[in-house]
């Protein structure tokens, strides 16, 4: 690697951005076009901390990154605590409007130490638009935080006044702590790889006035993170973000037993311990660049057959299929079985006069505006050839008044006992989506009603080329033939297209 690296290095840009009225610092590298890999630092640091990866070609010819500085931390904006309230909420709040201000839609996180619980809350408010995690001495996990160092933190958490706790707070401010940071746990051989403008630039702006009563704040508001850590979880188990790991395995403050648990709960994972401490990067930031670039090409090369696709769009929302009959939903079940999954909700929508399609797209629009977001509706037709396709989507008020034996008798007078049932699925993907219709249709004959009585017209509907009415044959012969798989094989399809399928 070390050879290849020689003699070129990338643009870094170095800018500020308002935000809430203050200043945010960033440091940025790449073309803006490709993906996103955004650094969040940690504590005590600032972006510096990320000056190799930066200007790293390897990467920032194929990714953008970049990396803000928190408030209170390097270049940005350091308010004093009467003025602005250090807590890990806030500063995901300002850093989530700082992705929003550089229009950055979807986006890979880089989360170290404070990082994390910053990234992680940025992730629970947008899991869209997360691609993927990289993931260095950052906890999401209790096991990584019952060691030593967390336990004097518990004190403090737990009696913020006293004095003993607030000396081992002003004790992690010291010139001697940073620069413990930076080499405990490093190599002997290592040694001479960390660079000492790290701490001595932290500890510059850890000396400003009013900097340490920022950074106990912060520290006190971590206490706010383990109350979050199963919330991280349950978004690592549910939304399965691909994740690279690479930990410094010496550190005391965020040890590898915080590293393990996440293998609990991510499918995707790449896991990588590396023999040095907190700061990882300053000793391997070249094997981690090399890592991230071979996860990244990986993981977003797939996300990117989907984003390039404009028809494609995941939905963290189900889709609603919205139903007053449960005969209907049963079939609906029986035939789409583990392809697509859908809620259903019983509501019975009132239906408008007209042709099938218009009705189905009214019924649609109706449902979107009730559930708000991806729904499905169905309409069902039985129609007659002698009738100019009636009762068609009135059947229903026709079977309730007149039941099957009646349907049949309309056709008294008449020759022609052919007809066809169809069905209309219409989908929309919210209140503003202008529907789509899909149409199933099978062609049969009206018969006198034979076979069991527990679904609508089954009995007088004889499909084309069978013996049986729909009411007599097995449901599985049904679900083979009937207007509303036919129906359903294009809604999934265009489902499938679309991203939504299982
Ligand atoms: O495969 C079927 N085999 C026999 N009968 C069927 C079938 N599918 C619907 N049907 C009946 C139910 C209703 O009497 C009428 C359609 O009216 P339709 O408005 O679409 O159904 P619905 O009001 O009962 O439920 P929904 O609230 O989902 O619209 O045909
Ligand atoms: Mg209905």
């Amino acid at each position: 690697m070390s050879t290849t690296l020689t003699n070129s290095t990338s643009t870094i840009r170095y800018n500020t951005i308002k935000i809430d009225n203050q200043d945010i610092f960033y440091r940025e590298s790449g073309d803006k076009k490709n993906p996103t890999l955004i650094l969040l630092h940690g504590f005590p640091s600032s972006s510096h901390q990320y000056r190799h990866l930066l200007a790293d070609t390897h990467l920032t010819s194929k990714y953008h990154l970049i990396a803000p500085d928190y408030i209170g931390y390097g270049q940005s904006s350091m308010p004093s605590t009467k003025d602005f309230e250090y807590t890990f909420d806030n500063l995901s709040v300002v850093t989530e409007k700082f992705i929003k201000a550089l229009s950055i839609e979807k986006y890979s996180l880089y989360v170290f130490d404070y990082g994390a619980p910053i990234g992680y809350r940025l992730a629970l408010r947008n899991p869209e638009r997360i691609q993927s995690f990289i993931v260095q001495n950052g906890n999401a996990y209790d096991e990584g935080i019952d060691n030593a160092f967390w336990s004097n933190v518990k004190k403090y958490w737990a009696e913020p006044t006293k004095q003993e706790n607030i000396d081992f707070v002003l004790g992690l401010i010291t010139p001697q702590t940073t620069q413990w940071q930076y080499l405990n746990g490093v190599q002997e051989k290592d040694k001479s790889l960390v660079a000492p403008d790290g701490y001595v630039s932290d500890q510059y702006y850890l000396d400003r006035p009013g900097n340490g009563e920022i950074q106990a704040q912060l520290l006190f508001d971590y206490g706010t993170n383990p109350a979050k850590y199963p919330a991280f979880q349950q978004y690592f188990r549910q939304y399965q973000p691909p994740m690279l790991i690479v930990w410094g395995k010496n550190d005391e403050i965020f040890p590898a037993e915080g590293a393990y648990p996440y293998k609990r709960d991510l499918k995707n994972l790449e896991f990588h311990l590396f023999e040095t401490g907190h700061f990882t990067l300053e000793t391997h930031h070249q094997q981690i660049s090399t890592l991230i670039n071979q996860f990244l090409t990986k993981n977003l090369n797939n996300l990117n057959i989907n984003n390039n696709n404009p028809n494609i769009e995941m939905s963290k929302n189900p889709i609603v299929f919205i139903t007053g009959n449960a005969k209907k939903l049963e079939e609906v079940i029986q035939i789409l079985g583990s392809s697509l999954t859908l809620e259903s909700r019983k509501l019975d929508l009132p239906e408008l006069q007209g042709e099938p399609e218009d009705i189905s797209k009214e019924k649609c629009r109706l449902a979107a505006k009730h559930v708000g977001g991806p729904v499905l509706i169905e309409d069902t037709c039985l129609c007659f050839n002698a009738l100019q396709g009636l009762p068609g989507p009135y059947v229903k008020w026709f079977l309730d008044k007149l039941k099957p034996e009646g349907l049949y008798d309309l056709l008294a007078a008449h020759q022609d006992k052919t007809g066809y049932a169809l069905c209309n699925f219409a989908f929309s993907r919210g209140p503003d989506d202008e529907p789509i219709v899909f149409v199933g249709r099978t062609n049969g004959t009206i018969v006198p009603p034979r076979g069991p009585r527990n679904f609508g017209w089954d009995p007088v509907f004889q499909p084309e080329g069978y013996t049986e009415t729909y009411a007599e044959m097995d449901k599985s012969i049904k679900n083979t033939i009937s207007h509303r798989t036919k129906s359903l094989e294009l809604v999934k399809n265009y489902l499938f297209e679309h991203g939504y399928g299982n």
